[in-house]
């Protein structure tokens, strides 16, 4: 197929991207490098500098598909200036389906989020179905993006996938995360075993959970990726399908942290700290629709995420690339 992935500069885009190349697909990747990185779109690729708002003049009646990462995705800072959010995330993306109805480019694969749930009433791991209740505007954001799909399906016959994900983490060949700032935990912990910095953070040591820090589901990015094939192998016209993509299962920050340590031998100290504000205890997916709908199945667990993230930042390190 001939592919836009918007965001492809990014993380994910990036991971995407190198494996819809290996799997024979022509791409081209649309990034405005807000928080991407020029060295981070495979080789292969085509790259377009610009604005997702400007995706009419790269798009053509060629294209068989979007894959659509452009985005922010700091919850935080969300909150302080929510009004770049909605310009971005939902105004940018408005654009883009404007443009593929234009052009006549029918599929979509759309990266949504586990913050539309918000701070859920029970710790059970979450359904498509449950209620969406998001508590920032960038959470709040991705889900006006889904019902958007939801109505251009119906109304024009796209062929569109939400793709809901968790915690992502891990690297593959050659990409991982190099967010600035880095908001995200395993990165963060990453930093001090390479020397980077002295410490990291605990943010909160009093949720109802059996250690007493917040659980999250972490998936890494080689499963996510994935599942991004075999969605858009999977866009139905007409159908607007919203999909979890997490492993099933959670662990806590002191989980995750003794996994750093065992993994990298480094001591990594920490200071803990109060809570992060709008954190929830508990974010864990049912992926059972994904592994349906998909013929899906992550197959990576913690230690591989870890190792593969220290994998990338030891590379970096060496080539003198990081930090
Ligand atoms: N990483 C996660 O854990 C996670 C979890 C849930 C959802 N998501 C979503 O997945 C997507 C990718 O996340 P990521 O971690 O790779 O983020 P990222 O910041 O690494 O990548 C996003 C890319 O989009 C580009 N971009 C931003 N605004 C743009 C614009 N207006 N026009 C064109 N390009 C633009 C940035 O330069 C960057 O390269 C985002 O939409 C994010 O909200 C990520
Ligand atoms: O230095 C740190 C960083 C994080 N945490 C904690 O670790 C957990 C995971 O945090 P983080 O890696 O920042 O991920 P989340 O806040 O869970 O958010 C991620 O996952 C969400 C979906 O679950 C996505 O919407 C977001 O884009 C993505 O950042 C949380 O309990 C944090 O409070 C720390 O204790 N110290």
């Amino acid at each position: 197929m001939k592919l836009l992935v918007t965001g492809g500069a990014g993380y994910v885009g990036s991971v995407v991207t190198a494996l819809l190349l290996e799997a024979g697909h022509e791409v081209t990747v649309l990034d405005v490098l807000s928080a991407g990185h020029s060295d981070a779109v495979p080789d292969g690729a085509s790259f377009v500098e610009g604005d997702v708002h400007g995706v009419g003049r790269v798009l053509d009646p060629s294209f068989d598909a979007v894959l659509h990462f452009a985005g922010r995705s700091l919850v935080g800072e969300s909150v302080q200036d929510p009004g770049p959010y909605w310009h971005t995330n939902v105004g940018g993306t408005l654009a883009l389906v404007e443009a593929m109805r234009e052009h006549g480019v029918g599929r979509l694969v759309f990266s949504s989020t586990a913050a539309v749930y918000g701070d859920p009433p029970s710790q059970a791991p979450l359904r498509e179905s449950d209620p969406a209740a998001p508590t920032n505007p960038y959470g709040a954001g991705k889900l006006a993006v889904d019902h958007l799909l939801a109505g251009w399906a119906r109304a024009h016959g796209l062929g569109a996938v939400s793709l809901r994900y968790f915690n992502v983490a891990g690297a593959h060949g050659g990409f991982g995360e190099r967010h600035d700032p880095e908001t995200h935990l395993i990165p963060n912990l990453l930093k001090v075993a390479s020397g980077e910095v002295e410490h990291a953070s605990v943010h909160g040591t009093d949720y109802p959970t059996p250690d007493g820090t917040a659980v999250r589901d972490y998936l890494h990015v080689r499963d996510l990726a994935d599942a991004h094939v075999r969605a858009l192998e999977r866009c139905v016209p007409g159908r607007h399908r919203v999909l979890n993509l997490g492993s099933g299962g959670g662990y806590s920050v002191r989980e995750v942290l003794a996994a750093v340590r065992r993994i990298t031998g480094h001591p990594v100290p920490v200071v803990d700290g109060p809570r992060r504000p709008g954190d929830p205890a508990v974010l864990v997916a049912a992926n059972d629709r994904a592994r349906e709908e998909l013929g899906w199945r992550p197959s990576r667990g913690l230690d591989t995420i870890v190792a593969d993230a220290w994998g990338f930042v030891r590379g970096r390190q060496e080539e003198g690339t990081a930090p």
